[in-house]
């Protein structure tokens, strides 16, 4: 089937239109028709080359909802008309052990991202910027009724990813959390964080956005360009979750961590980072990282977003602004996330 879609055709040209060819449905395959795909900062570091070359021409967009529009003949959990959402991957192996636990991301023979990746056909996977994609039902999330369809796209990669380590470093009452960063991923990370109950901190770089993350849920704002910032908040916080897409100071930062504090990072800038070991070992602390979440974990997260009403903030795009888009969210101007409407792109 061939699909409209748009673009990169190398590390520094702009997204242009094309057309791309999705398999034809298998027997667990679903066939969607995307309605909406969000812009995630790693589609833009891809892209742009930070991670590493990449297979060119490539379709970005792994925070994709839309309807189901053909199943296979063995799918039972999706049905023709059903709203569904796709994430950051779309196959593993299934037998490891990771992938046996529920945390396909951590695959050992490496999961399959939706774009820029090897399918187990050999094919190279295209991404949710794009009207239609076939994906194994099995990698293919229900979004239930109730949030808006735009606004939940950003919650398969964003909001994922800020729930896992929320959940795993248990967030929730008697808990002090901070969240670098307030773009995409961060804005969820405090909605969440709040809704699980727990005490938030938003350490921005300004205080441009502060307004903002009070009403998104955070019950302090601090600007880390304060020099008053770190002295005041040393030892203070039980997790961090770092989501800044540049490389940080990480010494200062874990130096705000309490006796048996994590800071986990989520922010995969393409520098290595350093730190000094007695920021560790003065505190007892812990320096993590954490990679989106498992599929059955992907579906807590919709039905918890769904109950709590959290979706993203978004601006709904045409996908002829994708460039202008991808300047502004480079240059810290957006809130929170853009989305595309993939309706535009026929
Ligand atoms: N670990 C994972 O599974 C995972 C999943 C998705 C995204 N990511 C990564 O998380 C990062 C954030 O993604 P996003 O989509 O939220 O991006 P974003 O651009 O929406 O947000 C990044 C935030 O970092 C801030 N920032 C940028 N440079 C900074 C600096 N030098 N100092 C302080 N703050 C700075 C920006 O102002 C913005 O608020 C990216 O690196 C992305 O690749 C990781
Ligand atoms: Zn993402």
């Amino acid at each position: 089937m061939r699909v409209h879609a748009y673009a990169a055709p190398g590390p520094s040209e702009p997204l242009v239109p094309t057309i791309i060819e999705r398999r034809d449905v298998g027997p667990n395959d679903v066939l969607i028709e995307i309605r909406y795909a969000g812009v995630c900062h790693s589609d833009i570091h891809t892209v742009r080359g930070d991670w590493g070359p990449q297979p060119y021409p490539l379709v970005p967009g792994h925070e994709i909802v839309g309807i189901v529009t053909q199943a296979g003949s063995e799918v039972t959990r999706h049905q023709v008309g059903d709203r569904v959402g796709v994430g950051c991957m779309v196959n593993s192996c299934r037998d490891c052990v990771n992938c046996r636990n529920g945390d396909q991301q951590y695959c050992l023979a490496g999961m399959v991202p939706t774009y820029a990746g090897v399918d187990r056909d050999g094919t190279i996977t295209q991404g949710g910027y794009a009207t239609h994609i076939v994906v194994d039902a099995d990698f293919v999330l229900s979004v239930p009724e109730g949030i808006d369809f735009a606004a939940a796209a950003p919650l398969l990669c964003a909001g994922i990813t800020t729930y896992s380590p929320l959940r795993h470093w248990n967030a929730g009452p008697g808990k002090n959390i901070a969240i670098v960063g307030l773009g995409g991923l961060g804005h969820l990370a405090v909605k969440i964080a709040h809704a699980l109950g727990t005490e938030v901190t938003v350490l921005s770089q300004s205080l441009k956005k502060q307004e903002d993350g009070l009403r998104l849920g955070a019950d302090h704002y601090h600007a880390t360009s304060d020099p008053d910032t770190f002295p005041q908040l040393a030892g203070q916080f039980d997790l961090i979750i770092n989501t800044v897409s540049a490389p940080i100071n990480l010494d200062a930062y874990l130096r705000l961590l309490a006796v048996d504090g994590t800071l986990v990072n989520v922010g995969a800038p393409a520098e290595p980072l350093t730190l000094n070991v007695f920021t560790l070992i003065d505190a007892r602390r812990s320096y993590a990282g954490s990679l989106i979440g498992g599929i059955h974990e992907t579906q807590e997260m919709l039905n918890f977003c769904a109950e709590h009403h959290i979706s993203a903030d978004i601006e709904l795009i045409s996908a002829d602004k994708i460039n202008h888009a991808y300047d502004r969210v480079l240059a810290s101007d957006v809130r929170y996330r853009f989305v595309i409407d993939t309706t535009t792109l026929d």
